[in-house]
């Protein structure tokens, strides 16, 4: 019950319409026992005594009671949907937003098919219980307390001669819940498991024609396919076999019913009309029985996906913005790192270890290293993606947890390794970190990222609409998009993480004379493992295992002879040997 109590903040607003429902149900359900009394009236008294003169008043009050039953039913299904719908409108909307404040740490584990079906099937399977499940179960106990009160009521020991096979009926429901619940979770699992294979196929389809798996892949498909289909089989089979069985018990209760109850009638102890009202309220009972374990089982899988729903929302945010944290339209952009280490949650080595360097505003940094080195982690603690393990970073002289983390960010531009973009227009892609940016702007941006040529180039120009994962773009050309995208911002620091890796030396070479003129007035910090892309750097840090092992200009750190200078001999003897178009 706990799972329940935790989230009633999103049902318990809407009690209303709930209670609204629960109400028309109690209505729904006394009117529904009520209807066996009628034809017990009709048998008993009309028929029986002759009083026709009843009929048309029993005629017109059956006609108001069945049109006052549609109305309640109305009323309680429409409140009951409108109770679900509106609790889960809220529980998703909360769950987003707390996918969004998530911190990268929470990412770098989570499996994107395992949050989608939480954020669509666990949000569908609590509302369901809401609008559906819930409703089921009061609805058992009102017609079993109803039902068995009345049947009582008539004739206590035809009650109980009819009840008697109850109890073998209850001991099946519970053995085809037993059995019917593993079922369930089993087509669950295996649904899931078919969803990720597909997803994750798509998502890599490059890899897998490149590697010419399709077959591999097919068959694959093939195999979680033939278990989604033999685990359908096999529940419909549980299905086939107990629903006939628990029919069958309820007929015998009817036989007993009209054995006993035909017996009494003929020897005068019960009327016949009794006899027909018995038979109409029994499959009250043994109908809602039936369905007992399916009702049941929306509750426990309610249960279960509240608690996973809960696992999302009470996962920590460590990485927000403290109360009163400072807010800054502009930075400057002065960078310092005093003696920063870190190490990523769940891992033993540092990713850097002791780095230390002051970064004036407007100045541009390089970085360079093997890969592994830790340079991203360096430009990641700066827009605090993570949260620095030792040693303080700073920006215009203030650690970084000073600042309000959107106003942080909005001042810093990056450019990742692997450029994400929206399926929507060039122009949203570009002007996604400022929406307000005019055409203008747009245009700007894109021109010094060396992409406006390009774009025009398309018959929709800035309208071109781009597929998942900017499909149909080279790799090139989404790296441009993305710079455009992290200059529209106007950010007071730019972070190009090997942003020229995926274009040619030629493109290189002009978007790194568009940069020297975009980097004017801003901190730039540059990772690259080309020579080319750093070397016009105020400074540049050589990294290797996270310890800063070299620093200087480039002249200066080719003097020293190290690292960087056999990085430089191996590039620029390739470059010698190998002729650039
Ligand atoms: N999210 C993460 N979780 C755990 N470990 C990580 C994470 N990101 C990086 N690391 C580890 O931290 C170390 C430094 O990684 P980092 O990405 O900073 O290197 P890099 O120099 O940028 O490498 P590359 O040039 O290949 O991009 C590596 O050992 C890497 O495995």
């Amino acid at each position: 019950m706990n799972t329940f109590k935790r989230l009633k903040s999103f049902y318990w607003p809407h009690k209303g319409r709930f209670l609204l429902s629960i109400g028309a149900l109690l209505l729904v359900t006394v009117i529904t026992v009520i209807y066996p009394l009628v034809l017990k009236l009709t048998i008993d008294e009309v028929i029986g005594k002759g009083k026709y003169e009843w009929v048309p008043w029993i005629a017109g009050s059956f006609l108001l009671l069945m049109t006052l039953k549609a109305i309640a039913v109305f009323f309680h299904q429409y409140n009951g949907d409108l109770f679900g719908i509106r609790s889960v409108y809220e529980l998703r909307n909360a769950l987003y937003k707390k996918l969004e404040a998530l911190p990268f740490r929470f990412y770098d584990n989570a499996k994107t098919g395992d949050l989608m079906s939480r954020l669509t099937a666990d949000v569908e399977a609590f509302r369901f219980f809401l609008s559906f499940g819930c409703a089921q179960l009061i609805n058992f106990l009102l017609l079993l307390t109803l039902g068995l009160g009345i049947m009582v009521a008539l004739n206590l020991k035809l009650a109980m001669v009819t009840l008697l096979a109850m109890p073998f009926l209850a001991v099946t429901v519970y053995r085809f819940d037993q059995k019917v619940h593993p079922a369930f979770k089993n087509i669950r699992r295996s649904f899931a498991e078919l969803t990720t294979k597909v997803q994750e196929n798509i998502s890599g389809i490059q890899t897998v024609k490149a590697m010419a798996r399709e077959d591999f892949e097919i068959g694959q498909f093939n195999r979680r396919n033939e278990q989604y289909k033999q685990t359908n089989v096999e529940t419909g089979y549980i299905w086939g076999t107990y629903f006939p069985l628990m029919e069958w018990i309820g007929n015998i209760a009817v036989v007993a019913l009209l054995g006993y109850g035909g017996w009494l009638v003929l020897r005068g102890e019960l009327l016949l009309g009794e006899l027909v009202a018995f038979f109409s309220l029994i499959w009250y009972i043994i109908g809602p029985l039936m369905f007992l374990g399916f009702t049941i089982n929306t509750y426990s899988q309610s249960k279960a996906a509240g608690e996973r729903l809960l696992e999302i929302l009470d996962e920590p945010v460590e990485i927000r913005s403290r109360p009163n944290a400072i807010v800054k339209e502009r930075l400057k952009g002065d960078v310092r790192f005093c003696h920063v280490s870190h190490r990523y949650p769940g891992k033993e080595e540092w990713a850097i270890r002791d780095v230390d360097f002051d970064v004036p505003a407007g100045k541009v940094i390089g970085l360079i290293g093997a890969t592994g080195a830790g340079k991203t982690t360096i430009t990641q603690l700066i827009s605090r993606f993570y949260e620095a393990t030792e040693g303080e970073v700073l920006i215009d002289g203030r650690k970084v947890q000073e600042y309000n983390l959107r106003s942080l960010r909005q001042n810093i531009g990056v450019v990742f390794q692997e450029s994400f973009l929206f399926s929507s227009t060039i122009r949203d892609n570009i002007a996604y970190g400022n929406a307000e940016a005019s055409m203008d702007e747009i245009r700007e941006a894109a021109r010094r990222a060396q992409a406006h040529d390009f774009i025009e180039s398309f018959p929709r120009g800035y309208e071109t609409m781009l597929g998942e994962r900017g499909l149909g773009l080279s790799g090139g050309q989404k790296q441009r998009i993305a710079i455009a995208r992290a200059l529209v911002i106007n950010p007071a620091i730019l972070i190009l993480d090997d942003s020229t890796s995926a274009v040619d030396m030629e493109t290189e070479q002009k978007i790194q004379a568009a940069f020297r003129e975009v980097m004017k007035g801003r901190t730039t910090f540059i990772i690259a493992h080309r020579i080319s892309s750093v070397k016009e750097a105020d400074e540049i840090l050589v990294l290797d295992r996270g310890r800063v092992t070299e620093r200087g200009t480039h002249e200066e750190l080719l003097q020293l002879k190290g690292f960087y200078r056999r990085i430089y001999d191996i590039q620029f003897r390739d470059r010698n040997r190998v002729p650039i178009s």
